[in-house]
């Protein structure tokens, strides 16, 4: 099965993410294309990964057998009715990555009932590390599936939800989610600067500890919260640190965070949806 001549409509955070993640698994930058009206982030396309960075979106369908739409959800409409004309005949597989934007949406913009696969990857997938949610609209066959499949493992855990809706899920886990484990990050290190350690010192130590605690959650048969517990000693410092964060209730306010994300992607696919 081919996975070659995949284009990125918009080379934004996530297009640069899901192609340097591409090509450190082995794809070849030729067989990569990216559109961008920004000459300095085409540049920097070229510059840092070799692919080919144009300024036309339709220019850069040229053979195209994937296309992954990579722009902000609010250019969707416009983006879309541009390349309309030239994907009716040729009906490459589309990957949308957009959040909040209905596979519906994007055949009513294309004028055509194309295979569509929603895909919800993190920027981690720049270093192979994402996490992706994928869903395919009813025109995609078993090859696209597989196709979509193949391309988003290459940079991630790849995991199908049932029901379009659940990518708005995926999206307030695992898409916005990075933003959530940096924003942790970003104030344990500045609690390690408050207390004596130099700025070097509290940058490595929080980003190992992260890096320590996500692959011991990963590789153990046990849960996060048995994980937590033979870090807690009984009278010890981690159970008078935990005793702040229950106080504050940052369960709830983790649930909280979460559930705007998600309902954000809602309100997103609902005016999206009524846009001409
Ligand atoms: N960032 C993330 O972590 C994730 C993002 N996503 C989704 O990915 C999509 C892109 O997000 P992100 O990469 O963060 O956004 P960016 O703004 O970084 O990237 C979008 C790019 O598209 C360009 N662009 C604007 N108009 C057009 C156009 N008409 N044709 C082609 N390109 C255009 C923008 O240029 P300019 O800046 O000059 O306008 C920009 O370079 C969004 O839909 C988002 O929901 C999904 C999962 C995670
Ligand atoms: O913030 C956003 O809207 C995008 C989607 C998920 C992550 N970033």
């Amino acid at each position: 099965m081919s996975t070659a001549n995949i284009r990125f409509i918009g080379g934004g955070n996530m297009a640069t993410s899901l192609i340097a993640g591409l090509i450190a698994d082995g794809y070849e930058p030729h067989s990569i294309q990216v559109s961008d009206p920004n000459p300095e982030r085409r540049h920097a396309l070229q510059a840092r990964l070799g692919v080919r960075a144009l300024a036309s979106n339709v220019e850069a369908l040229d053979e195209a057998e994937t296309l992954v739409l990579c722009v902000k959800p609010q250019m969707a409409a416009s983006v879309c009715a541009e390349l309309a004309p030239f994907l009716a005949e040729r009906r490459p597989l589309i990957v949308s990555v957009m959040a909040g934007v209905l596979e519906q949406s994007i055949q009513r913009w294309l004028g055509a009932s194309l295979p569509i696969v929603r895909a919800m990857p993190n920027t981690p997938a720049m270093v192979q590390t994402g996490a992706i949610g994928l869903h395919a609209s009813p025109e995609v066959d078993a090859e696209g599936r597989n196709r979509a499949e193949t391309i988003l493992r290459a940079v991630g855990l790849v995991r199908w939800v049932e029901s379009e809706s659940r990518i708005d899920a995926v999206t307030a886990i695992s898409g916005s989610g990075p933003a959530y484990f940096f924003l942790l990050m970003e104030a344990l290190e500045q609690a390690a600067i408050e207390l004596g350690l130099d700025t070097e010192t509290a940058r490595l130590l929080t980003i190992q500890t992260a890096l320590g605690a996500a692959k011991m959650a990963m590789e153990s048969d046990a849960p996060p919260a048995r994980l937590r517990e033979q870090v807690t000693s009984p009278g010890g410092t981690t159970e008078c640190a935990l005793k702040v964060f229950d106080a504050a209730d940052l369960r709830a306010l983790v649930e909280r965070a979460a559930r705007a994300a998600h309902d954000r992607a809602v309100e997103l696919s609902q005016t999206l949806s009524e846009a001409p």
